[in-house]
């Protein structure tokens, strides 16, 4: 089952420039950045309510960010939902005939693991499944 929304990923050019915007708009402060290197992407989260938001810088120039930027522009670039069994859900989707990005959930950023569908058979929305990461044993 899907929880709720964990965060609305948004495509920035330069967060050092988006940061400080975000900071005065929420009236809160970034709690964290990290680098994602398997995503090759630089993050910066902040809370927002229950939810969070999480802006996206890419690490270099030919990555996914860099790519979604240059076709659209700077703008939301997902929606990220909490589910508290990634394996099955990934398994719920795939048999219903969405199509998943990762057949093996992956690293996300903040502890996550993490699995995107496809934005063609999401009426043009990128989803991101998230799991917090089991304490190792
Ligand atoms: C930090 C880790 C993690 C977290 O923990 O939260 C993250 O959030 S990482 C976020 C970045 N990573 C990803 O987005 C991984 C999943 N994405 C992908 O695999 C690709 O971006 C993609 C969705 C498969 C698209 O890649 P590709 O096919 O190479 O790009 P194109 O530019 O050719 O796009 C094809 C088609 O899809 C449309 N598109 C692309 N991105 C998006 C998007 N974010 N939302 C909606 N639509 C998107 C693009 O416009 C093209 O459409 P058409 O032009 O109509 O063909
Ligand atoms: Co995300």
């Amino acid at each position: 089952m899907m929880d709720k929304i964990e965060h609305i990923g948004i495509a920035v050019k330069s967060l050092e420039a988006a940061i400080p915007l975000y900071e005065q708009l929420l009236n809160t402060p970034c709690y964290k950045t990290e680098l994602v290197a398997a995503e090759n992407v630089n993050t910066a989260f902040f809370n927002a309510g229950p939810n969070k938001i999480e802006l996206l810088e890419s690490a270099s120039p030919d990555g996914v960010i860099a790519k979604f930027i240059e076709k659209k522009g700077e703008g939301i670039h997902h929606i990220a939902f909490a589910v508290a069994d990634i394996d099955a859900e990934m398994k719920r989707l795939a048999a219903a005939g969405f199509t998943l990005l990762n057949e093996t959930p992956k690293q996300g950023a903040d502890n996550k693991l993490v699995c995107f569908l496809h934005p063609k058979n999401t009426n043009g929305v990128l989803i991101e499944l998230c799991m917090e990461k089991p304490a190792a044993q």
